[in-house]
């Protein structure tokens, strides 16, 4: 399998060769060359597998022989041993919707299903190459815990990852704040997740300093968590409709920076008999109001209820918008152009009803995301974290007849305890590994979203 990127300036690299450049060094991003299809009869042998097995089945297809079989089996069996229920990514039933439960790993969100594997990954091909490297990332809350969580004491490596100050969950910063490893460095930021996310690319396209540094990337800029992400629809998909007259589903999906339903994308491309990706945002909608009219335009960050969604520049749809753009590079670089210079895209009636052909869409706000959480708990007795009820809620309104609605749960709702007292009155239980977690010492720097200081801070502090 070889890997390209978006802008066309990066072509026939390695799966190893993309996991370690992130971004890809012309600024944009990477995706392999061709996606595997797989056969009826190759999903049909998913049913039944445990989700490790299921996720080297999927992986493994984009590794190809770059990395030796046994060690991928043995890599993917450590990342998922952390996780705290057997199935990994269960599925319940609830109120008619499928609910798959993203939020079994150390740090309670979605987020871990891929950094788990992808800080292992890391691991691996350093001590392969006998080298080292700076990881550096940016979060709206769960992205930062979960890498640092995947990383933290492990040898070779260095993590500084930008949250914006103030913009958390309490509990999302004290997950970060309160590992206190030498390798791990939090910078607060004056700013939003959208300027975070800016100054990272900054920072990763100027090439003599990434390579300097040995950069690396965490967040779904980095091909390896879109892959992992990819696993769980095909692993819901075989617990639930496999061997069913009409194997298809649909999927709800709370979407911020468009990787978790981009990972459903590319599995729909793969030949899962996905109907429907029911995308679902808080009122940071850019996505939403491209799928329902076309208007792609930057707004300004709103805070919610929902914050690790509170984004409007998705990474991610650069990916997307190349597909749509039939693999165009030149187009594509083109369009990402007009928009860094405009602030928006329009998008022709004809391209507008392909995209609808992949996604439905619904903007869910605040009132309607605590009216969720409250009639899903008196209904159902489950508590739903405020990013889960986005999902839930539009997944609720695009259900059709017998198709499965499979509504991604994607954190728990204890790091979201004040959403979740505003809506039921009473607080969520807490996991034990919450527990204690004010009184743990903590380690964070405040700092200007700057460049030019991130830049300096991570050439004082990084592994050389
Ligand atoms: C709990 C939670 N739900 C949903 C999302 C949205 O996922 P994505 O950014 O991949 O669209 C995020 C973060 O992005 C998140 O942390
Ligand atoms: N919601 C995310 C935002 C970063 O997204 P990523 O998937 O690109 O890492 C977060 O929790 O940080």
């Amino acid at each position: 399998m070889r890997y390209k990127s978006t802008r066309g300036q990066v072509r026939d690299i390695s799966f190893k060769q993309a996991v370690l450049m992130g971004l890809a060094t012309d600024g944009g991003l990477l995706l392999p060359e061709k996606i595997p299809v797989l056969s009826v009869a190759e999903l049909d042998s998913l049913a039944g597998l445990r989700y490790p097995q299921l996720a080297y089945a999927i992986i493994s297809r984009f590794v190809g022989d770059d990395i030796p079989a046994a060690d991928l089996r043995q890599l993917i069996e450590r990342s998922y041993a952390s996780f705290d229920h057997p199935e990994v990514t269960p599925v319940v039933k609830k109120d008619g919707l499928y609910i798959l439960e993203l939020f079994h790993g150390p740090t309670l969100a979605f987020k871990d299903v891929a950094l788990q594997l992808l800080g292992n990954l890391f691991e691996y091909l350093l001590k392969e190459r006998g080298e080292k490297m700076n990881i550096l990332g940016a979060t709206s809350g769960d992205t930062g815990s979960a890498a640092i969580a995947g990383v933290r004491g492990k040898d070779n490596i260095n993590i500084f990852i930008l949250h914006p100050h103030g913009r958390v969950s309490p509990i999302q910063a004290l997950q970060m704040t309160t590992v206190t490893d030498p390798n791990v460095f939090n910078l607060a930021i004056d700013g939003t997740f959208d300027d975070g996310q800016r100054i990272v690319k900054e920072i990763f396209n100027d090439l003599a300093f990434k390579q300097r540094y040995a950069l690396g990337a965490i967040n779904s800029i980095n091909w390896a968590r879109v892959l992992a992400q990819v696993v769980y629809y095909f692993y819901a998909w075989s617990r639930i409709a496999a061997h069913r007259d009409d194997a298809s589903v649909d999927f709800a999906v709370p979407t911020g920076n468009f990787g978790d339903i981009f990972a459903g994308y590319i599995a729909r491309r793969m030949g899962l008999p996905i109907h429907k990706l029911v995308l679902a945002t808080n009122e940071n909608n850019i996505l939403s109001r491209f799928v329902a009219s076309g208007d792609y335009s930057v707004g300004r960050v709103v805070e919610t209820l929902s914050p690790s969604m509170d984004i409007q520049i998705a990474s991610n749809f650069e990916r997307y918008l190349y597909y749509l753009l039939d693999e165009d590079a030149e187009l594509l670089q083109q369009q990402m152009g007009e928009f860094s210079a405009t602030g928006r895209l329009q998008f022709t009636t004809e391209l507008l009803e392909r995209v609808r052909d992949d996604f439905a869409t619904l903007t869910v706000d605040t009132e309607q995301t605590l009216a969720t959480i409250r009639q899903f708990h008196r209904q159902t007795g489950y508590v739903l974290d405020p990013h889960t009820a986005v999902g839930v809620k539009a997944g609720s309104t695009f259900r059709q007849g017998e198709r499965p609605m499979i509504c991604l749960a994607t954190a728990h709702p204890a790091k979201f305890a004040d959403a979740v007292i505003r809506a039921t009155g009473s607080a969520p239980d807490r996991p034990d590994s919450l527990c204690e977690i004010e009184n743990k010492p903590q380690r964070c720097q405040r700092i200007a979203a700057d460049t030019t200081e991130i830049k300096d801070y991570l050439a004082k502090h990084a592994l050389q």
